[in-house]
């Protein structure tokens, strides 16, 4: 049984990047940050990639780091002026510095197959309702989910 789970497959998805919004802060609930771990080896397990917002702290740091260690590729767009306020220490992956809050979103978005929002402030749900706004107009037809 032990070896049979050793070789299996790995999970095969339709999507190549996953665009992950979800809070700058760890959050109160323990929970918050289990699910931020799980959810970038999630994607690691299925081969997918990470655009996500730059961020090294919160629960932004630790869906990076996750996706990060589990070797694949992780992509952080974030505006200039937002770096010294949102990355400490070393950054994970390739950091992609954009002009301001606008092109950040269009570039995520641009650059995602789906989007996936976690618990997180102003700052997640404002993201996750500008794509899913984007959606009901048409601009994009990506799948977006909550996972609360
Ligand atoms: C300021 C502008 C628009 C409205 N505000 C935001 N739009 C997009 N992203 C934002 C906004 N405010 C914060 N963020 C980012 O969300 C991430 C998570 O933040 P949270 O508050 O901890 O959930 C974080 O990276 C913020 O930078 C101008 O168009």
């Amino acid at each position: 049984m032990e070896n049979q789970q050793q070789h299996q497959p790995p999970k095969k998805s339709r999507f190549r990047r996953v665009c992950v919004f979800c809070g700058s802060s760890p959050g109160k609930n323990p929970n918050y940050q289990h699910a931020a771990i799980q959810l970038g080896k999630q994607l690691v397990e299925r081969n997918i990639d990470l655009v996500y917002g730059g961020g090294s702290i919160g629960l932004m740091g630790l869906v990076s780091q996750a996706v990060h260690d589990g070797g694949r590729h992780v992509l952080g767009v974030i505006p200039k002026t937002l770096m010294p306020r949102e990355i400490t220490g070393e950054t994970v992956g390739e950091v992609k510095a954009v002009s301001g809050m606008h092109q950040r979103k269009a570039e995520m978005a641009r650059q995602a197959d789906a989007f996936i929002a976690l618990p997180g402030g102003y700052g997640t749900l404002e993201e996750l309702l500008e794509v899913i706004t984007w959606a009901q107009l048409g601009i994009h037809d990506k799948p977006t989910g909550l996972r609360s």
